[in-house]
């Protein structure tokens, strides 16, 4: 994307984000006229009906596809893991990506057990984004240029995108996001992530509290809210969501950091997510407040709390079966079941 003449970086996202295409109605409306035809009582399949409206909406097509998906999965490192508020050292962000490379992560078994694609996207892993507890974790153009890079996910005709990441220290992150964005108190968005003992959890509250502090008289516009207390996957995740909006790709939301980048945008315009459904509820504490937040109701509740689009993953398995049932099971007529009076 071009940042042409005087304007700011961000101005450029705002323009995009303005001009966001209507979901489809038409092609919703020929979903329904074609389930009513089904060999089933009205209804019967519950959300598998309306996921497929969703999708034939987005893609603007009564005749949606879920054969390419991708699993997009961003890594970032963060400057307030000096915080002590992760168990794991930063390195394990970067063994982790060679983790993915070599097929050993929960993901990778995943998307193979449901055929989808995995692309990963390393964010300058080596330069951790600033302390948020004393300073900003990003300057405007990085962000804007990392959300730029982020819409890159969306690219080689994919039709369904299931967000991940992966960052130690990217549950605080996460936190101070909504903490900013939701007031309340602190420790209500706090977690234990990956498993801090009690001592760390207090550090993370004291980080949160510390960051929004610090930020306070900056926090009113969510792109501000994004690049102080942000990181560069959160960034990335928040472009890809646009990109997928404007290029109506549907994306599965996975876990509590995932749903921070779509809280900005959230925040920003509520339509903005009119293209994101939410995979799965993770058991790190506040997910389901945020969840209820953006309105979105989980398809899986898992007790799951890994990140790495996990959750996001598996949902698609139950997509692309609603997909299947729409397009493969006979009609009254075509199968000689007698339909309802
Ligand atoms: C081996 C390992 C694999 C992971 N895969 C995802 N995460 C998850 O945990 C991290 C966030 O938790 P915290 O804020 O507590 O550091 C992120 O990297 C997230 O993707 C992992 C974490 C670890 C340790
Ligand atoms: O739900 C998540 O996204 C999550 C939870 C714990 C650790 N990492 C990610």
């Amino acid at each position: 994307m071009a940042f042409a003449g005087t304007a700011l970086p961000f101005d450029d996202i705002r323009e995009l984000a303005r001009g966001m295409p209507a979901l489809d109605a038409s092609a919703v409306a020929g979903v329904k006229q074609r389930d009513g035809q089904l060999t089933k009582p009205p209804g019967s399949l519950g959300r598998l009906e309306t996921i497929v409206e969703w999708l034939a909406g987005v893609q603007a097509t009564p005749s949606p596809t879920v054969s390419r998906p991708l699993v997009a999965i961003f890594a970032g490192n963060h400057g307030v893991v000096a915080r002590g508020v992760s168990p794991y050292p930063q390195e394990v962000t970067r063994q982790m990506l060679e983790n993915f490379a070599a097929g050993g992560a929960a993901i990778n078994q995943i998307c193979s057990t449901f055929d989808i694609g995995l692309k990963v996207f390393d964010l300058a892993l080596d330069i951790p984004t600033g302390d948020i507890t004393c300073e900003a974790a990003l300057d405007e153009k990085a962000c804007a240029a990392t959300m730029a890079f982020g819409m890159e996910a969306v690219s080689g005709g994919i039709d369904l995108l299931a967000l991940g990441e992966m960052g130690i220290g990217n549950t605080t992150i996460a936190a101070a996001i909504y903490h900013a964005l939701y007031g309340g108190e602190a420790a209500h968005w706090v977690g234990r992530g990956t498993g801090v003992d009690d001592a760390g959890l207090a550090r993370k509250i004291a980080a949160v509290s510390a960051a929004v502090e610090f930020h306070r008289s900056h926090l009113k516009d969510p792109l501000e809210v994004l690049r102080r207390l942000g990181g560069r996957e959160i960034a990335a995740m928040a472009g890809a969501i646009l990109a997928a909006r404007s290029q109506r790709v549907p994306v599965v939301l996975d876990g509590y950091v995932v749903c921070a980048a779509a809280a900005i945008l959230h925040a920003m315009d509520p339509a903005l997510l009119d293209h994101c459904i939410a995979g799965h509820v993770s058991a790190e504490g506040a997910h389901g407040d945020v969840l209820a937040r953006l309105s979105k109701k989980p398809l899986l509740d898992l007790d799951m709390r890994l990140g790495e689009a996990s959750g996001a993953a598996l949902a698609v398995s139950l997509i692309k079966a609603a997909l299947a049932c729409h397009t493969g099971m006979a009609t009254f007529a075509q199968a000689g079941v007698t339909d309802k009076a």
